[in-house]
């Protein structure tokens, strides 16, 4: 019977063989890598982590050839995008010994809440965004702090643009006419009528770049554009992998022919802005730039303090109200934290 309750002795040995399955599985994986550390292996040479899948990486060679490796202890969590050092065994699989330093990374919480890095070396990330399902521009906020904080170009697509009529773009550009005004790049798009493709390609060039955004505002259908050769590119890293398709669940990167590179990452949907102090949220509103550090009051709040540069600024029309309200939402949410 299924109600039955377990006596606690049952309960412990229970548990006690779970953890030693555990223990012989991280044995076996740590023998594994031993086998190949102990091999012949290659001297260091230098590669680029382009799939993820967690306990084993694909690291590209420089003759671009793929290998599927494993990871010293060490060395902590790579990320898609990063630029390692790895040695190679007879068999073709590698050790990666060392990773270089990132000039970027985002990451994500993991299940658990702790982040984990998705995407390092990014030069730019592109907040996707559409008009059905409507986008919001609070969400684009948060994003763009996020953005500002990691140290990589933003840009902002709008997709979907082929389902309105002229007088709908008017009224999506007059929506985003902030952040143009900010010095934000905003392009309009639309994967099926084939629109503003050229110009997204162009911006994206020879810089590693990320798509993110909500679900259904097109980031595979942008991805499947800009990349006509991507089912090669995804056979060829399913087949390194050695057990089959799993790029849904897989951070990978892909080449552009444009020289540069997409990193994909189905998981990443937002950005969580973990542990933001407020001095470092003010950043990540680059048009308060001017005016921080001005106030009368040296932990001024922006909201009712007299001297307020910003509310000043609100007041001249230098500074959008809403992007100010955004702020103290998006500052009122950590703090509720
Ligand atoms: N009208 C129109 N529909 C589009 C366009 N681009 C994508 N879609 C449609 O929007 C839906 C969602 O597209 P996806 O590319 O799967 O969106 P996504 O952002 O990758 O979604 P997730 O995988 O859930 O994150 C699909 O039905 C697409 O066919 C476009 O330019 N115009
Ligand atoms: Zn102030």
């Amino acid at each position: 019977m299924s109600g039955r309750r377990l006596t606690r002795r049952q309960i412990e040995r229970i548990r006690d063989s779970q953890a030693q399955r555990r223990e012989r599985a991280r044995d076996r994986a740590g023998d594994a890598a031993e086998a190949l550390l102990d091999g012949d292996l290659e001297p260091p040479q230098a590669g680029r982590v382009v799939a993820n899948h967690g306990a084993s990486l694909i690291v590209a060679a420089a003759d671009a050839s793929l290998h599927r490796c494993l990871v010293r202890q060490n060395l902590g969590a790579l990320a898609c995008g990063d630029h390692v050092l790895w040695q190679a065994a007879r068999s073709g699989d590698g050790v990666v010994v060392a990773v270089e330093p990132r000039r970027s990374l985002l990451s994500r919480p993991d299940y658990g809440g702790r982040l984990k890095p998705v995407a390092a070396n990014l030069d730019q990330v592109a907040v996707v965004i559409a008009v059905a399902p409507d986008f919001n521009e609070f969400l684009i906020d948060r994003y763009l702090v996020a953005i500002a904080l990691i140290g990589v170009e933003p840009l902002i697509v709008v997709n979907k643009i082929d389902l309105l009529d002229d007088a709908g773009r008017e009224r999506v550009d007059a929506r985003l006419a902030t952040y143009r005004r900010i010095g934000y790049t905003v392009l309009p798009a639309s994967t099926r009528a084939a629109h503003g493709l050229d110009a997204l390609r162009a911006r994206l060039g020879s810089h590693t770049s990320i798509l993110v955004g909500q679900s259904g505002v097109g980031k595979s259908s942008l991805v499947q554009a800009l990349l006509p050769d991507l089912d090669i590119q995804t056979r060829a890293l399913s087949a390194a992998t050695g057990h089959g398709t799993h790029t849904t669940t897989t951070t990978m990167l892909y080449h552009l022919p444009g020289g540069g590179e997409l990193i994909d990452s189905p998981g990443v949907r937002s950005f969580e802005l973990a542990e933001v102090s407020p001095g470092e949220l003010e950043r990540g509103f680059v048009e308060f730039a001017p005016y921080l550090g001005h106030c009368r009051f040296g932990d001024c709040s922006h909201r009712v303090e007299p001297g307020c540069a910003l509310l000043a600024a609100v007041a001249e029309g230098a500074v959008d109200p809403r992007r100010l309200a955004a702020f103290h939402q998006i500052r009122d949410s950590l703090a509720a934290r």
